[in-house]
């Protein structure tokens, strides 16, 4: 039976270290808050990030890092993209031969511009690693409520020993190779959940969430696309299917920031409010660079940019996506324009 080690229990390393341990697997947990740690070991519960949910015996927790990854078959790493680095710095020197490594983070590296897996490959040299996807709140997965995922890797053993891992009859994991696609979509579908909150946070309707989701997902396939990933991965789970689930769940962080924004506040005082990681806000960062690297358009997150970063009112930035140059539904795909040109009756 494989053990696993998970790295951050925040709310969703620890709602799979619960989904692993009720199949009876041996789990070891590590974070940097000793508190948490704590009430795991005594009150058998996440309080501060998944209250109310049971965490069974065999969720071992371990204080040192270094001690948790021993032994372990798989390691699962739970911290915000913006902590990858630092960990896999720090646990290099310690991995066994034949570990594999799951990333469940969802962002881009600031600066870098890199996904996840390739910052744990730079760091650690392990050229297999996996990662999971797709649309998952940690508060519904760890009341086994009916959930399906995707893990991808650059190789498709990995990816099935990860699905395997991970499968249960109310977790349902898909395999997919296109590792680029299944990391974008999951870490820029943030950004438009924090622009479909700004919008309910306005007071704007279904019909302003619609139009979000829909050429929120063109900007992800087309910045996905240019930087390597194939176009139907942004129709999968960890495409549309994780756009869907955090642009109108409640669980949602990025969501429930946004809604704080549109409703007033500023960024730090939404950010402070939610207080769990809100991802969306460094990768709007990270995407709008990476859009004018690939010259890519992407009015959504250049607007969210200018929201975020440059304190351009919500409101006149939703007039300014209103008032863009009219153009045609599907412009960015030459063969359907070509298309369309054809089927106009004249
Ligand atoms: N919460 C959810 O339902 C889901 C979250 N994710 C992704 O999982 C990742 C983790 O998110 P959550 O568990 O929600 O976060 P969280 O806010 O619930 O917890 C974050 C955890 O990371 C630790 N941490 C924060 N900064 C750190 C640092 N610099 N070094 C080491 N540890 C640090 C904290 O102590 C905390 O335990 C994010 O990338 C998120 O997008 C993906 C799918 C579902
Ligand atoms: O990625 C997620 C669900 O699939 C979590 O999204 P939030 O970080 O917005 O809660």
């Amino acid at each position: 039976m494989s053990k696993v080690s998970v790295i951050g229990a925040g709310s969703w390393g620890t709602a799979l270290s619960i989904l692993l341990a009720k199949k009876g697997l041996r789990v070891s947990i590590w974070d940097r808050n000793d508190g948490l740690l704590n009430d795991i070991k005594k009150a058998r519960e996440n309080i501060k990030y998944l209250p109310g949910v049971i965490i069974p015996q065999n969720v071992e927790v371990y204080p040192d890092i270094i001690e948790c990854i021993k032994d372990t078959d798989l390691i699962v790493l739970g911290v915000p993209s913006h902590a990858i680095r630092e960990i896999c710095k720090n646990i290099k020197g310690s991995l066994n031969d034949g570990q594999k490594i799951v990333s469940i983070a969802k962002g881009i590296e600031n600066d870098t511009y890199l996904r996840m897996s390739q910052v744990i490959e730079e760091e650690t040299g392990i050229n297999d690693v996996c990662v999971l996807s797709g649309p998952s709140h940690a508060e519904e997965v760890s009341r086994d409520i009916p959930t399906t995922v995707v893990v991808s890797s650059r190789k498709r053993t990995v990816a099935e020993y990860v699905q395997d891992i991970f499968m249960t009859p109310k977790f349902r994991v898909y395999t997919n190779p296109d590792i680029t696609g299944v990391e974008l979509g999951g870490a820029i579908k943030n950004i438009i959940a924090l622009a479909a909150g700004i919008s309910d946070g306005l007071g704007y309707g279904d019909n302003t969430k619609a139009a979000l989701m829909t050429r929120g997902l063109a900007e992800m396939t087309r910045l996905g696309v240019a930087m390597g990933a194939d176009t139907f991965t942004f129709s999968g789970l960890s495409g549309i299917g994780d756009l869907i689930v955090t642009c109108t769940s409640m669980h949602s962080r990025n969501r429930r920031a946004g809604i704080l924004i549109g409703q007033g506040k500023s960024v730090n005082e939404a950010l402070t409010e939610v207080k769990m990681v809100v991802e969306g806000v460094k990768t709007t960062k990270a995407a709008y660079e990476l859009s004018k690297r690939y010259q890519v358009e992407m009015p959504i997150t250049e607007k969210l940019y200018e929201v975020l970063f440059q304190d351009k009112n919500p409101k006149y930035a939703v007039t300014e996506l209103m008032l863009r140059e009219k153009t045609i539904e599907l412009h960015e795909n030459e063969e359907v324009v070509t298309r369309e040109q054809k089927s106009w009756e004249l």
